[in-house]
């Protein structure tokens, strides 16, 4: 059996939608979380210079997407065919765009242009991502065909973000997308997992 070992800081971030995959997968992995004062070190010796980063069977993988897209490989989550996976792919990848928005904002250190920002993304982006979403989602409560695939998960992720700071229910007209949420979360392994994982900030 291959050994895996994701290596991150203390933190969901980038990482979590490989952590969510594993459980859902019952794959075994080292979850390695580094302090920010051993970063440095750690850095150079690293593909491109940033975590997360996923090692195994001697190769050493980054890039986030490409991880959990490797993950969900695996797992058997990426799609039945190539159409379910270039579907899957579109949603991951409509989710990733509202995810660097969301960073862009939390990272915004002029508080009137974080204002702004947040305005935009609660106000248009979140919204307008949700009305395409729900219409890709299917009344099962998944992207692609009939079973839990990586872009229910990386959804799922993407609204446990953002549910915290957003005022009301952002859900609460979108029955697809609550069928995908509550088919993520009622995962028992996911369910698990979640219940169990170190807390940590964000
Ligand atoms: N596109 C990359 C971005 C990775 C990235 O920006 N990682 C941040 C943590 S979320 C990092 O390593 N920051 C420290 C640094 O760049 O020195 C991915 O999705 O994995």
């Amino acid at each position: 059996m291959p050994a895996y070992k994701l290596t991150y800081f203390n933190a969901r971030g980038r990482a979590e939608p490989i952590r969510l995959l594993f459980a859902a997968a019952g794959i075994k992995y080292e979850d390695v979380r580094i302090e920010g004062a051993d970063w440095p070190a750690l850095k150079p010796k690293t593909p491109m210079g940033h975590l997360p980063i996923l090692e195994v069977d001697g190769t050493t993988l980054c890039e986030s997407t490409t991880i959990a897209r490797f993950v969900a490989k695996r797992a058997g989550m990426v799609g039945k065919d190539d159409l379910e996976e270039a579907k899957a792919d579109m949603i991951v990848d409509g989710v990733k765009e509202v995810f660097r928005k969301l960073l862009t904002m939390f990272f915004e250190k002029d508080e009137s242009k974080k204002e702004e920002l947040k305005k935009d993304v609660f106000e248009n982006t979140l919204p307008e991502c949700l009305r395409s979403f729900g219409k890709l989602a299917n009344p099962s409560g998944y992207f692609v065909g009939d079973s839990l695939s990586w872009a229910d998960v990386e959804f799922y992720n993407l609204m446990e973000m953002v549910r915290p700071s957003f005022p009301g229910d952002l859900l609460k007209d979108n029955a697809n997308l609550s069928k995908v949420i509550a088919n993520v979360g009622g995962n028992p392994a996911i369910a698990k997992w979640i219940k169990e994982r170190p807390e940590s900030a964000f």
